[in-house]
């Protein structure tokens, strides 16, 4: 099923409606950055086995900012970890920057719902730490060239509003404030693909729409490919150019549309009448996947 929402359109067709009346479309479509070729992935032996992914295709092409959606322990962060590089798959390939991963390896942010900072380090040096670990950046680093990543971190510090907020530690900072921070360190080493496991789930909610309009800003100023996991239905639709929902575990997925609204989004544009239709209709999918009841099923965590 495709969402028939006029803002989420299948891929090919806004494709071709863009190149036939010349506009420019919403992602540079070049080759694909990301390809799955029949992945799957299972847990344990025997009576503990656990089917996570089944046989599951999927390509996402550099400059993407795909949102994966659906029912609790349907496979999301398993599929994340997979591009990570921190899961291989039970069968299948998974291709990241047109190399079968472990081949070579590509720079990588990402985070969490728990910012994970270290509460010995100034926001600032938790900022960097990526520069001190990720090549070609460490060897910089240890030859002292400390004041150029100074100058970056505290650069990408002020784009999210922590100007000055450097030499605080993260007990001094707010959750809001430390999950921006997290977004800062996910991005400093500028990586070729960031990956967000429902880094606002733990916010209010004006916090996380402060947040959205930041991570949009961030998008747009680079292009970063994105593959952002999410409960909030909202978040994907203001977020990404592109929903994926996925069924019930094992998970598959089920639908894969682009979301036209033009950007930058506002948060007053989530409530219009076709962000607010296009919420229902990826919602009727995730109720729909989760066996068209509210109630969670067994052996989701
Ligand atoms: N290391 C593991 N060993 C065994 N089972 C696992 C492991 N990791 C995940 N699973 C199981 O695989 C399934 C998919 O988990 P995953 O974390 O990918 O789901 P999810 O869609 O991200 O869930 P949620 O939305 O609740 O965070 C779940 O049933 C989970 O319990």
């Amino acid at each position: 099923m495709t969402l028939a929402s006029p803002a989420a359109v299948p891929r090919d067709d806004e494709e071709a409606a863009a190149q036939k009346s010349g506009t420019s479309p919403l992602v540079s479509h070049a080759r694909p950055f990301i390809a799955f070729e029949k992945v799957s992935v299972r847990f344990g032996k025997g009576d503990k086995k656990v089917q996570a992914l089944s046989e599951t295709s999927l390509s996402v092409r550099e400059g993407d900012f795909v949102a994966l959606v659906g029912p609790s322990g349907c496979g999301k962060s398993t599929l994340l970890k997979l591009v990570g590089d921190l899961l291989k798959p039970s069968t299948g390939h998974v291709f990241v920057g047109g190399r079968e991963l472990g081949a070579t390896p590509i720079r990588i942010g990402m985070a969490y719902q728990n910012p994970t900072l270290l509460p010995w380090l100034s926001i600032r040096d938790n900022v960097m730490l990526p520069l001190k670990i990720v090549p070609p950046f460490r060897s910089a680093f240890r030859a002292k060239r400390k004041g150029e990543f100074r100058d970056r971190a505290d650069a990408l510090l002020a784009q999210v509003g922590l100007a000055g907020f450097g030499d605080k530690y993260p007990w001094q900072l707010s959750g809001g404030m430390m999950q921006r921070a997290n977004l800062c360190r996910a991005l400093v080493h500028e990586p070729d693909l960031l990956l967000l496991d429902e880094p606002f789930g733990a916010l209010d909610q004006f916090t996380r729409e402060e947040l959205w309009q930041i991570m949009q800003e961030l998008w747009m100023a680079k292009k970063t490919t994105v593959l952002l996991v999410t409960h909030d239905l909202r978040e994907a639709a203001f977020l990404a150019n592109r929903i994926c929902v996925m069924s019930a575990r094992p998970g598959r997925i089920l639908d894969d549309s682009t979301v036209a609204f033009a950007r930058p989004r506002t948060i007053d544009m989530t409530y219009e009448p076709d962000f607010v239709a296009l919420n229902q209709q990826l919602r009727s999918l995730i109720v729909e996947a989760r066996g068209g009841t509210g109630i969670v099923q067994a052996g989701g965590h």
